[in-house]
């Protein structure tokens, strides 16, 4: 095992430690399930060579007693033996997940999403699943093959080379050199031949799990581009490369195998070898030496475990590491370690902001100062990437800002955990996410103690009730995932109602007029009229239209304010939005 190897074992075990007394107990009942199995054969031998010679019955009442319990205490052994051992498992994994959920929330969606561009780890959403699902079940080889099947082993080689040693040493050194080979050569060699393989096994079946997302996700693309054989073509490249991996690792386990029963018939071999001679010179009573050679044959048990896990140790820690790695990626932006208070007022205040995603990128936004007074609504215009949304990203403290300043309430944005800050905001963003569940579900998500009167009105509100309604099961209509049966425009509507539902006190609209014709979107922008009343707002818009329900107008161009005003102040300058204005104007007629 190379260092690294050897610290993300050690990791998984630290995360073991508080089921240990579970663990102890199923090693103790590996050894118990062993010791019963050896126990059995070499009491049978032994009543088998003693029962050759007629002795009375009584003679061999004690060996029959034996065979029968360690008949039945094998089984019973084995059965709690593998109670015991799934139990430590599926409590660990569990944990894990739940402990990989945990680390995984505060990444998004900022690492999350440098993970899905490809410049972090690497990982999009297949991969993501491919660590969550796959690499937490690789795991249990860990806990099960690998943890106790040694501890197991090395009972038992003590056990019986001293048990051996007692009749003759030579045959004790013998089944130690030879158990050894089996439990430490074998499983080593087995490691180095499969580790790489291993671990280039669960890379690739995490590729051939994204390249599988990916397609099915763009379907529509590739059919409509004519591209389904070329993606054909790259997923069946993936897919003979895993194979031959994987058909490399079948011959591996056929070597491995081979030499663990090579082993295995050599000690029976050797130990017969021995004991005859002992047997001819009288130092070894001859009805025993069936009973040696059988617990020489019945411990080799204890090593068959060994190499096919360790043949997999390869694939269970790059497993490991790649969970590891989520875990260890620190979240974008970090909580104040003392609770604060909640803001006393809503207003928002940029001073002096500069902000850039990535140091190696230029600045998205230079310079930024502006106020939204409690209850007024700003609206940002600009073109689209002068950074408009990146406003509204910082806002809601999904990216760090660490240059200049954001208030709120007259108190720097980052004083404030990211859990107060979003129950203190109501969002309408250009992609509204649908889970894949009932219109009523996916409505109540904004607010869970809403009551069926409260959702109605707010689907009311945002002009959807009707067509929900019309549809044959209402409410209770499943949306398909991603709301692939909704279309953008009534998608755009629920996240509307949403926001109603949530009535929080700061609005943040994110072109909420998106996908909307002119129509729906007159009627969209009266009820967000009567919406922003009373509530802090940020309007983010290309859509110049109905916007004199904006205090102030910021006209952004390349991350800056090129120009500010109410719209009739603007359209009076005939600068850039009075030029913006008249563009839109003129494409619309
Ligand atoms: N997660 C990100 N990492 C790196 N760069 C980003 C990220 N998100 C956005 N950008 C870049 O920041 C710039 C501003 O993006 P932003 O989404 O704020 O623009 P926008 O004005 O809202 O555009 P649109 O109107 O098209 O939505 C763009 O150049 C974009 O490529």
């Amino acid at each position: 095992m190379n260092e690294s190897t050897t610290a993300t074992f050690l990791r998984l075990l630290k995360l073991a430690k508080p089921l240990r007394g579970l663990m102890a107990l199923a090693v103790l009942l590996g050894f118990l399930t062993i010791g019963c199995g050896i126990a059995l054969l070499a009491t049978s031998a032994y009543l088998i060579s003693a029962a050759a010679l007629h002795p009375a019955v009584s003679a061999l009442s004690i060996a029959i007693v034996g065979v029968r319990a360690f008949g039945i205490g094998r089984g019973v052994f084995r059965y709690l033996d593998r109670l015991v051992s799934h139990e430590v498992v599926f409590r660990l994994l569990s944990r894990i997940r739940v402990w990989l959920y945990n680390a995984i929330e505060p990444l998004a969606p900022a690492r999350l999403l440098s993970f899905a561009r490809g410049d972090g780890t690497g990982l999009s959403s297949g991969d993501l699943l491919s660590r969550i699902i796959s690499d937490v079940d690789a795991l249990q080889n860990v806990y099960i093959r690998v943890i106790s099947p040694p501890m197991v082993a090395l009972v038992v080689a003590i056990s019986v080379w001293l048990f051996l040693g007692a009749f003759d040493p030579l045959i004790g050194v013998v089944f130690i050199v030879t158990f050894l080979l089996a439990t430490v050569g074998v499983p080593l060699l087995t490691h180095v031949l499969s580790h790489t393989i291993g671990e280039r096994l669960v890379t690739l079946n995490a590729q051939l799990k994204t390249e599988v997302v990916n397609n099915i996700q763009g379907m529509p693309d590739i059919v409509a581009f004519g591209q389904e054989e070329h993606q054909a073509r790259r997923l069946s490249s993936l897919s003979t490369t895993l194979q031959r991996l994987q058909r490399q690792m079948a011959n591996i386990t056929g070597i491995q195998s081979a030499l663990t029963n090579l082993f295995t018939n050599l000690a029976t071999w050797l130990t017969l070898l021995l004991a005859i001679p002992l047997v001819t010179s009288g130092r070894l009573p001859g009805v025993l030496l069936a009973m040696l050679v059988l617990t020489v044959l019945s411990s080799f048990e204890a090593a068959q475990p060994l190499p096919a896990a360790f043949q997999q140790l390869g694939s269970t820690t790059q497993a490991a590491r790649r969970l590891f790695e989520i875990i260890d990626t620190r979240s974008e932006v970090e909580d104040p370690k003392e609770v604060p208070p909640l803001p006393q007022r809503y207003d928002i205040e940029f001073r002096d902001l500069a902000f850039r995603y990535t140091p190696d990128q230029p600045p998205v936004l230079h310079d930024l100062s502006f106020r939204v007074p409690e209850n007024s609504c700003v609206a940002i215009v600009g073109s689209s990437g002068a950074g408009k949304s990146t406003i509204a990203r910082l806002l809601l403290r999904f990216w760090e800002h660490r240059q200049g300043q954001i208030l709120l309430g007259g108190q720097e944005l980052q004083g404030y955990r990211q859990e107060d800050i979003h129950l203190l905001m109501s969002v309408v963003a250009q992609d509204t996410h649908l889970f894949n569940t009932s219109i009523y579900e996916n409505l109540r998500i904004a607010n869970h103690d809403a009551e069926r009167e409260a959702i109605i009105t707010a689907a009311k509100q945002a002009q959807i009730h009707d067509f929900i309604e019309s549809l044959p099961q209402g409410y209770d209509t499943q949306v398909g995932e991603q709301g692939l049966f909704l279309s953008g425009g009534e998608r755009q509507r629920i996240a509307i109602a949403r926001a109603l539902l949530k009535d929080a006190p700061i609005l943040i609209l994110d072109e909420p007029t998106t996908n909307l014709d002119s129509l729906t979107e007159r009627e969209i922008l009266r009820t967000l009229r009567t919406l922003i009343q009373g509530h802090t707002t940020i309007l983010i818009t290309h859509r110049l239209v109905d916007l004199d329900m904006a205090n102030e107008i910021l006209v952004l161009r390349d991350g800056e304010i090129a120009e500010r005003g109410s719209e009739r102040q603007l359209m009076q300058n005939e600068g850039l939005y009075w030029q913006m204005w008249n563009l839109q104007h003129k494409v619309l007629v």
